[in-house]
């Protein structure tokens, strides 16, 4: 049965917090924005702070709220965002692909992440503006090394301007979830279990046990 919300169409079976964070300007809010409203806006302000999406979807007949905080990339927000990385599911680490220098920053951000972060809090890298390769400063080969070396979910190139892999990147984190949080009702205890200082809601603890598709 679906966990309850204030309404009918508020019903979920899972819900999920996801953050996003990456250096100012790769497209955090963008990409948020197409996955939001399927639109594309130019014209952002810099992210104060931390934003607050919802949108829900269905992922193999289940109803999955996906809450994603979108934070600022700038250095002067640092210690704001720092306060939500604790309580996140998953992160959403991004860079620009036409920026070097933003993709050279990522590893800085796994490191906050797993100084701030929850325990095996799932990690995946986007690699965003993949509309633009004539720039292409950075190689998907360079992306998949780097997050091998640390043990990241997958690496996708997207761009929220033509929609590109904006809805896998949100499937495949909300997939992953799903069976880590599965693995964990079943009492099973894969070498990965999944262990969250704050827990995603579960509707019904007797979800079917599904392998990780990723
Ligand atoms: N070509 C291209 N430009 C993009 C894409 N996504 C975002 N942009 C542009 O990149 C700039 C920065 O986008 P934002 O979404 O504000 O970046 P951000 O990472 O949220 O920045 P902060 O809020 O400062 O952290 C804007 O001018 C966007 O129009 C994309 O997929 N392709």
């Amino acid at each position: 049965m679906p966990f309850p919300g204030s309404g009918a169409d508020d019903a979920f079976d899972y819900l999920f917090k996801i953050i996003l964070i990456g250096d100012s300007n790769v497209g955090k809010t963008c990409v948020v924005h197409r996955f939001k409203t399927g639109q594309y806006n130019e014209k952002q302000q810099n992210t104060i702070g931390v934003d607050f999406t919802v949108r829900s979807m269905d992922i193999d007949g289940k109803k999955v709220k996906i809450q994603v905080w979108d934070t600022a990339g700038q250095e002067r927000f640092r210690t704001i965002t720092q306060s939500y990385y604790r309580s996140a599911h998953g992160a959403i680490l991004a860079y620009d692909l036409t920026r070097r220098s933003t993709f050279e920053s990522i590893p800085h951000w796994i490191h906050e992440i797993e100084k701030y972060g929850a325990a095996n809090l799932v990690m995946m890298l986007i690699g965003n503006k993949s509309d633009s390769l004539d720039k292409r400063q950075v190689l998907f080969e360079d992306a998949c090394t780097l997050a091998e070396k640390h043990g990241l979910l997958a690496v996708l190139e997207t761009s929220a301007k033509e929609a590109q892999n904006i809805e896998e990147v949100f499937t495949l984190m909300a997939k992953e979830l799903i069976a880590r949080n599965t693995l964990q009702l079943h009492g099973e205890n894969p070498p990965n279990s999944f262990s969250l200082d704050s827990r995603p809601v579960i509707a019904s603890p007797s979800v079917e046990k599904t392998q990780c598709s990723c």
